[in-house]
């Protein structure tokens, strides 16, 4: 049961709790099964209708609790089962915020998005049932037994019903569970589908013979979706019919099979069919919620598996204890480093290096070269995001290992090409407000929006605008070294005249050491370097003097 290891996770003590709530509540509604039937033999045995008051205070306190011993199992159950999710959720985060940036682009992020949204709610939504599902089990238990001091007999052929009922019901379970595991993977088809259509929604508007495919693409993803449903359904109903179908055969066993063997069964049998009919609302009720459960289990299987999952993404050394770089560094050095992306069977995979390069503080590098030719592969193994397959990367003579990676990247701001705009300034305190004022004044930006606390006051900007604010952002960081992948192609000729000529020279005044991927040749001048990159190889050109557009 993945939801009771979740709850395990907590300590011993919400299964306990859970377990002696269950079996308070169980016990006192099988007393209350009992006193009911004892009263009413009296009754009939005394063939009056005087009220034995004992009897009567004996089924008010245990219906009180029954009433009491439930509810504070469901409470506390959903209060537990929320805590254990918070934690694992948490975990899972802790995780990916640790994880490894290439082993995570190759484990794709629709898993993990899937389980820390939809997974948690499918659990906090039903765990309750697994409450329900432990009382109603032992609530049967004690009635069995109460069945069985009425009548050996009766016990025993209605254990042994029960016993094969039981395993039919869990097989019947099973394939619905297969075909549960079949609809789940048609709705992730789905899901995909539909993130296409939010994602490419412009591409398919103009082209009608595009947007007429994708179409036949749902049609056919939504009625695959649609059958495996159905079977859900029908497998489900099927499943239920079976149980009621068993708990008929019970009582048709005590009024028409067990008295042909026991003469003596004729004192009990309206007790024993009075436990059976008591017996329908727990049988029904775990019958309910092991299908429900089934859900929530399934998706507390998952996120406890993708939490072992991230744990194989996590990254090379990350638990080494941490150590500096110094803020003050003279040079950074890259000594034959490698990297390949493994390519798929047949094709030939994409490998750079070996670089051999040394970056001396305050010096401007541009590093050009054409589409494809490893320029951001190149700068995600200079920010230590990427780990190189050989080589060594070291800061000042000191290298950059496992324990030296966090400070190692704490020298970098960066904008890469896909950068984020984060709703806050996250790691920044209080920006300077007069440094932020200017600096949007800088980037031309303070007609359209403005730094508010710590946060940018408008998001929903044109792609260039956004990167300006991405540059706000990382001058406000006060890295001594700036990364900048591709950062001026969204900008307009004139911004990108004034990056060029006036930003990037005045942050070299300030003592930058900056490293921008560029295409724009116009201003290849302005670099102290220039690194030029051709099928993952990289030679350094010669800087052409002076320029003024
Ligand atoms: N996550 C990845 N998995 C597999 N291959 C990748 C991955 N990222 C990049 N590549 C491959 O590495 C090569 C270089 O990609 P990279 O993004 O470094 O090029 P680039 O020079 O920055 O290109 P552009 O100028 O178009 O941005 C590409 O051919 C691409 O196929």
């Amino acid at each position: 049961m993945n939801v009771a290891l979740l709850l395990a996770r907590l300590g011993p003590l919400p299964l306990r709790r859970l377990v002696v709530g269950a079996a308070a509540s169980a016990l006192s509604s099988a007393v209350v099964l009992a006193v009911v039937n004892k009263a009413a033999q009296q009754i009939a045995d005394n063939k009056n209708d005087v009220v034995n008051l004992w009897m009567a205070a004996l089924f008010v306190v245990c219906v009180l609790l029954y009433t009491a011993s439930e509810s504070w199992m469901v409470a506390r159950m959903g209060a537990d089962i929320e805590e254990a999710i918070d934690g694992l959720r948490m975990r899972l985060l802790d995780r990916l915020r640790h994880a490894d940036l290439w082993k995570l682009e190759r484990f794709g992020e629709t898993p993990l998005f899937e389980s820390i949204t939809q997974s948690c709610q499918v659990i906090s939504m039903n765990s309750q049932f697994l409450a329900l599902s432990l009382r109603s089990a032992l609530m049967i238990v004690a009635v069995l037994v109460y069945i069985a001091i009425l009548s050996p007999l009766a016990f025993l052929l209605i254990g042994a019903l029960m016993a094969v009922g039981a395993v039919s019901y869990t097989r019947l379970g099973q394939a619905l569970n297969e075909r549960q595991e079949a609809l789940n993977a048609q709705e992730a088809g789905l899901f995909e589908s539909v993130s296409d259509l939010f994602d490419g929604f412009k591409e398919q508007r103009l082209n009608s013979a595009r947007s007429r495919d994708l179409n036949a693409t749902f049609d056919r993803v939504s009625a695959t979706t649609t059958t495996a449903r159905n079977e859900v359904h029908l497998h489900g109903w099927q499943q239920f019919v079976f149980g009621e179908t068993a708990f008929n055969m019970m009582l048709g066993m005590v009024v028409f099979v067990v008295p042909n063997y026991s003469s003596a069964f004729g004192q009990e049998v309206v007790k024993v069919t009075a436990a059976i009919l008591f017996m329908a609302s727990p049988v029904f009720g775990l019958m309910q919620s092991m299908a429900v459960m089934g859900a929530a289990d399934s998706a507390a299987g998952r996120m406890i598996e993708l939490e072992s999952q991230l744990d194989g993404l996590a990254e090379p050394g990350a638990s080494a204890p941490p150590l500096p770089v110094p803020e003050d560094f003279q040079e950074i050095r890259l000594e034959g480093i490698e990297f390949a992306f493994p390519a798929p069977a047949g094709e030939q995979s994409f490998a750079v290096g070996p670089f051999d390069l040394t970056i001396r503080r305050g010096e401007t590098i541009f590093v050009t070269g054409g589409n494809g030719s490893g320029k951001s592969t190149f700068i995600k193994l200079l920010t230590g995001l990427y780990h190189p397959l050989r080589g060594r990367l070291t800061v000042d003579g000191v290298d950059i290992g496992p324990g030296r990676q966090t400070a190692y990247r704490a020298l970098m701001a960066t904008v890469f090409a896909d950068f984020h705009l984060f709703a806050r300034l996250y790691g920044m305190d209080r920006p300077d407000r007069a440094e932020a004022d200017a600096l949007m004044r800088w980037m031309e930006m303070e007609r359209v929006t403005a730094v508010e606390g710590d946060r940018f006051g408008r998001r929903d900007l044109s792609a260039g605008q956004r990167k300006r604010l991405g540059l706000v952002a990382a001058i406000l960081e006060k890295k001594p070294i700036l990364i900048l992948d591709e950062w001026a192609a969204d900008q307009d000729p004139h911004f990108r005249l004034k990056f060029y000529r006036e930003i990037v020279p005045e942050l070299k005044r300030r003592g930058l050491t900056i490293i921008a991927v560029t295409h724009d040749d116009h201003y290849f001048d302005v670099a102290d370097r220039r690194l030029h990159m051709e099928e993952g190889r990289l030679s350094e050109l010669v800087v052409p003097q002076g320029g003024a557009a």
